[in-house]
């Protein structure tokens, strides 16, 4: 796809995802939620004095593929099908045809002011060599934009997320076409990195983001699995 002004700073940051998904949560990192395969980690960070955790989950889903869930994950029309903590999101610029840029309007948690977020979103497909499946994954990274004027009250989020996803297919047929639904599933890690731009209670935050991660992680996956229930597998 074409070269863009944020080609570089697009690769740069999706080349540190793929380092930073294989770290592991052994040490430093606190289970907040668990519920069948979902496993939601959060470490405790403040950077002058506002809450910075990063989140890290882990997720197997069966019956889709990971191309089915970032697809989902990163078109726009999907968004507020399952997007519970937005007021508007919208795109207002397209790089390229895996490279948009969105803003967004997040619901207002009391006592906050409400945040905005502006950040481009790219989705990949990685493919490997060895392993039968490639690995799809998608990054929103926050990025200032002149569509996106940062306007008082509101309070300019900055979110580093990545969604990375596997595809395994349990017992594969000898033809590819027959393989069914119920033999493939999607083992993904979901990783954020949200600022949330201005002080907000940090008690407050935690629990929001305890309740609402592993909140928005189960609707989004449970999303996908209805919406692909009887149309043919995305590779
Ligand atoms: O995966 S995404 O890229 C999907 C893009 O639509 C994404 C997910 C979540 C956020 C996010 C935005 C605002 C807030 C807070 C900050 C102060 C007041 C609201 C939070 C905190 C962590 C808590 C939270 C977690 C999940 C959902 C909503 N709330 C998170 C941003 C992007």
């Amino acid at each position: 796809n074409g070269k863009h002004r944020l080609t570089d700073d697009v690769e740069r940051i999706v080349q540190e995802h793929l380092q930073y998904v294989r770290e592991d949560v052994s040490n430093g990192w606190d289970l907040i939620h668990q519920d069948g395969e979902m496993k939601v980690y959060r470490r405790e960070v403040e950077e002058n004095g506002i809450v910075v955790d990063p989140l890290k989950c882990f997720h197997t889903i069966k019956g889709v593929t990971g191309h089915e869930i970032c697809r989902y994950f990163w078109e726009f029309q999907y968004r507020m099908e399952w997007e519970t903590t937005l007021d508007s999101t919208k795109i207002i610029e397209a790089l390229d045809p895996d490279t948009v840029i969105f803003f967004q309007l997040h619901k207002r948690v009391w006592p906050a002011a409400q945040r905005d977020s502006c950040f481009w979103s790219h989705i990949r497909c990685i493919s490997h060599s060895d392993e039968d499946q490639p690995t799809w994954l998608v990054v929103n990274y926050t990025t200032p934009h002149p569509l996106a004027p940062i306007k008082s009250p509101q309070v300019r989020l900055v979110a580093n997320v990545a969604l990375i996803c596997e595809t395994i297919i349990s017992e594969p047929p000898l033809d590819p076409k027959d393989i069914k639904r119920e033999n493939i599933q999607c083992k993904l890690t979901y990783v954020a990195f949200v600022n949330p731009g201005g002080w907000v209670p940090s008690a407050a935050l935690r629990g929001v983001a305890k309740r609402e991660y592993p909140r928005f992680l189960k609707r989004f996956t449970s999303y996908v699995v209805e919406q692909t229930r009887n149309k043919p597998i995305l590779f």
